[in-house]
């Protein structure tokens, strides 16, 4: 005979599953009515527990993520969306250590004779996902659990029964296991996998809120509900704290929240790691691994220091550690190396060595709308190139370096981005180390490119020439405002107007108009704003550190062209605009 809990009732109709094999809880379950599915959770049970500060946390998030797993699959491989889902994991604790399923006999002798004697915890956590409404209640139940003393003869015995296996902390207390223990103090239920009082209680806070427990008109009045000793005051508040605090909408804030706070702390990782040579250091040893030590020694810095950046490293995907070895991932590999031919090396430490000050600065910055140069190296920046990037030889190289890399990952999408097969020659103004110039040359084989760029960065781009330089790139020396450009039917602009107000950027244009071969084209490559100026967020954040320069939409682009001539042939992040 089943006795129909009011609660349970409330459940009828519901597509209710529960996210588990255990034929334990499945049997708690069906014994109090309950109608459900079993689809059990894919979820590995590999949370890290050293992350949890205390056992019960570890099973809540266990629980939490088997549910949420099947909630989310159910829709697409099952083709319905459940309106609840329970997960539920157990461990039992002794003296802090989280014990859960014995690997072999071994393991469950291990851990049955810890047990022998002494008192443990049984916890259960327990997630309920309500799907449509995108909410998770969770909870957790103590019990404490007291074993006998254990003659190994008596733990062997029980062991070899086949009971301990699959169960956390190598005992069902329900069964064969019973036999081991003196006392139970809590929930029995609690011990065998589901604390199922506490779920009712919880179910009845979900179901019947409480305006319709204290006059339930479904029930005959007086009708006690085991919801209701619970209707605390506080105990409503705790409820709606944990809707609150626990949907997944709220939780996905959070940890943006969280992640935009600890954002500049990732970067200075990537950055002090970059700058130390950790990724170099690890490639040049003999099996591409190395412990922290022999790392500390190569970067010349301290073991602790060392041992906390190579974590921090893991943990945001730049390094990989098996045992005690750390090694580089295919990502540092393919962007860290600094000879590699992505190396986002020159790039990392202009980051580093120039806009990292510039950010520090950022509230003045933002008081006095003003850029912050002179703040962050004493020496204000009325030329942004003149005075802030070629005033010192190292600042230079470094820059070009910066430039060179963005230049190396993007410059073959630019170049390949529009059919350019009847142009015959191109300039690259403003092209830096030329690195574009060679990019578009090796994308365009009838294609002459000229490379124009300030007196002091031709006369260092010698350092970047590429090994295999085409000789259809040469380097002309001018200033872009003052000179005379070189004739071509492509100006190529990459990265360039965004640094200068609409003033310069009719300067400039109108001079490109004058120089430029009938039917010549325009490429503009730069972070295009979206119209509404809502984003793309890397745009608007380079803004805070611009000087004269502002970041513009495709449409404001556009315009700028229009006023000098040039139609714009087609809308794409790349816009070609061709003058007839
Ligand atoms: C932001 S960098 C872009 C470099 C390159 N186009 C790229 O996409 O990697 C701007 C370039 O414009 C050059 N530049 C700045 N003012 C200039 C001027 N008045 N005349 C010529 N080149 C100039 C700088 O030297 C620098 O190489």
């Amino acid at each position: 005979m089943v006795l129909m809990n009011p609660v349970i009732s409330k459940l009828t109709g519901k597509l209710v599953v529960l996210a588990s094999a255990s034929p334990r809880r499945l049997e708690i379950l069906t014994n109090v009515g309950l109608r459900f599915e079993v689809v059990p959770s894919w979820f590995k049970e590999t949370l890290d527990k050293r992350l949890f500060k205390t056992p019960h946390e570890y099973a809540v998030e266990t629980a939490k993520q088997k549910a949420l797993e099947v909630a989310k699959r159910m829709p697409f491989k099952h083709l319905k969306t459940p309106d609840i889902v329970i997960g539920a994991d157990t461990v039992v604790v002794m003296d802090g250590l989280i014990l859960e399923k014995p690997v072999d006999k071994q393991d469950a002798y291990r851990m049955l004779s810890r047990l022998s004697g002494k008192e443990h915890s049984v916890f259960t956590g327990v997630a309920i996902i309500l799907c449509h409404e995108k909410e998770v209640i969770d909870f957790y139940e103590e019990t404490k659990v007291k074993f006998a003393d254990l003659s190994d003869d008596l733990l062997w015995e029980y062991i070899n029964s086949g009971e301990p296996m699959d169960k956390a902390g190598g005992y069902g207390i329900q069964a064969l296991g019973g036999m081991l223990v003196e006392y139970v103090h809590g929930d029995f239920l609690n011990v065998v996998g589901f604390p199922l009082n506490q779920f009712c209680k919880k179910l009845g806070l979900i179901f019947s809120p409480p305006g319709s427990l204290t006059h339930n008109s479904d029930e005959p009045q007086g009708t006690s509900d085991p919801a209701a000793p619970d209707l605390t005051s506080r105990g409503t508040m705790q409820m709606q704290n944990v809707r609150e605090n626990e949907t997944e909408d709220g939780k996905e804030k959070l940890s943006k929240m969280i992640e935009l706070m600890d954002g500049f702390k990732a970067s200075k990782v990537l950055f002090t790691a970059s700058k130390l040579h950790v990724f170099d250091v690890l490639r040049s040893s003999k099996t591409g691994e190395l412990q922290a030590e022999d790392v500390a020694q190569e970067i010349k810095a301290s073991m602790k220091g060392t041992e906390r950046l190579l974590e921090a490293c893991v943990s945001l995907g730049l390094l990989q550690r098996t045992g005690k070895e750390y090694a580089n991932t295919a990502m540092s590999r393919h962007f860290l190396l600094s000879d590699g031919p992505l190396s986002l090396q020159g790039y990392i430490q202009h980051c580093n060595e120039l806009v990292w000050p510039l950010f520090t600065h950022l509230e003045t910055a933002v008081r006095e709308g003003t850029n912050q140069h002179e703040k962050a190296f004493g020496k204000s920046s009325d030329n942004l190139f003149q005075d802030a990037y070629y005033s010192r030889h190292e600042v230079k190289l470094r820059f070009m370096k910066a430039m060179h890399s963005i230049a190396k990952v993007s410059g073959r999408d630019v170049a390949t981005a529009f059919d350019l097969s009847k142009y015959k020659t191109a300039c690259d103004l403003g092209g830096c180390t030329g690195a574009m110039a060679y990019e578009f040359a090796k994308a365009h084989p009838g294609l002459s490119v000229t490379m124009f760029d300030l007196p002091e960065v031709i006369e260092m781009s010698g350092h970047f020439r590429p090994h295999d330089a085409d000789d259809r790139v040469s380097f002309v020396a001018g200033d872009f405002f003052k000179d005379e450009l070189p004739k071509a039917d492509v100006y190529i602009l990459a990265r360039i107007l965004h640094d200068w107000s609409d003033e310069k950027v009719h300067i400039l244009l109108s001079k490109i108009a004058k120089a430029c071969n009938p039917g010549c084209c325009v490429l503009v490559s730069e972070i295009f704003l979206d119209e509404d100026r809502k984003g793309p967020s890397r745009g608007l954040l380079q803004a805070l550190s611009m000087t004269e320069g502002r970041q513009r939409s495709a449409s404001e682009y556009s315009l700028l062209l229009k006023s000098h001539g040039f139609t714009t042939a087609q809308n794409q992040t790349l816009a070609p605009t061709t003058r007839h």
